[in-house]
């Protein structure tokens, strides 16, 4: 998968060379490109910014550099031989980026995330890259930052982590959260590993016990709670339940 990020804080990406993305980086499963949006402006403050048409606070990010720039590198990334990219435009205004679009993004062979700051971009360069590829204005959560390269990290995370050959156990992502299957749609439920006892705390009796189906069980049980008590959105989008109805309404 190839990354192209624009942005005029470059140094905010340096974590992009760290961990499971450095390490993924290093394998060649991941080619990042980070542009230093101001190398497209031509006037003596490389300006990228300017006062909104119809007034109101803040600045608005001109067109000019983010078209000559993400022109750069749509030609520098089908000249290396990429295909099939799409612009992922991080917004407080964007749709909520779910596991479920992970998992479609970390399907696509080249993402080019566009970071804005101030009050964002104007709004025509998104119109034109929509008539060539498809664009995709995700938010992180709901509340507000300043910009959007926090939100470039947590999508990349989230997405090179279910790349082939990232994660060390290939199952590791099976029994995420929100990840299909028996667990879709539960937290993670509660973990512990040795020593057995620490502080006066043991570990439960069925994780020692060494029978599979008691444990997994316990394991959804727990989720379940752990649901039931932080996000209970959730537990009417859950497979049949750990506990029947009954259990559930009492
Ligand atoms: C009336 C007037 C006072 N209001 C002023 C605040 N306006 C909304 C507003 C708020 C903040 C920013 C700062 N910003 C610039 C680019 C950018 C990209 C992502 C995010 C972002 N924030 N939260 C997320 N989950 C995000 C994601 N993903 C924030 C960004 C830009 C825009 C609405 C108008």
């Amino acid at each position: 998968m190839r990354l192209d990020v624009v942005t005029i804080f470059p140094e905010y990406l340096e974590p992009l060379n760290v961990s499971l993305v450095g390490k993924a980086r290093a394998r060649g499963r991941l080619d990042v490109h980070v542009h230093d949006l101001r190398d497209w402006t031509y006037d003596r403050h490389n300006t990228v910014d300017d006062t909104p048409y119809g007034g109101g606070p803040g600045m608005v990010m001109k067109t000019e550099p983010w078209g000559d720039c993400l022109d750069d590198a749509l030609a520098s990334g089908y000249e290396s031989g990429a295909h099939s990219p799409v612009l992922v435009v991080p917004t407080p205004s964007g749709r909520p980026f779910t596991q479920e679009l992970a998992v479609e993004l970390s399907e696509r062979p080249w993402l080019i995330f566009t970071p804005a700051r101030y009050e964002g971009i104007d709004r025509r360069v998104m119109d034109e890259y929509a008539t060539r590829l498809p664009v995709y204005e995700v938010s992180i959560g709901d509340y507000v930052l300043a910009g959007g390269e926090a939100a470039v990290l947590v999508i990349t995370e989230a997405v090179a982590r279910l790349l082939p050959g990232v994660l060390g156990n290939a199952e590791s992502h099976r029994d995420d959260s929100f990840a299909p299957g028996a667990m879709a749609n539960l937290l993670e439920g509660p973990v512990y590993t040795k020593p057995p006892e620490w502080r006066g705390h043991g570990i439960p009796d069925v994780l020692l016990s060494g029978h599979h189906g008691r444990i997994a069980r316990w394991r959804r049980d727990e989720a379940f709670k752990r649901t039931a008590q932080n996000r209970p959105d959730l537990i009417e989008r859950c497979e049949a339940s750990a506990f029947d109805k009954k259990d559930r309404e009492t």
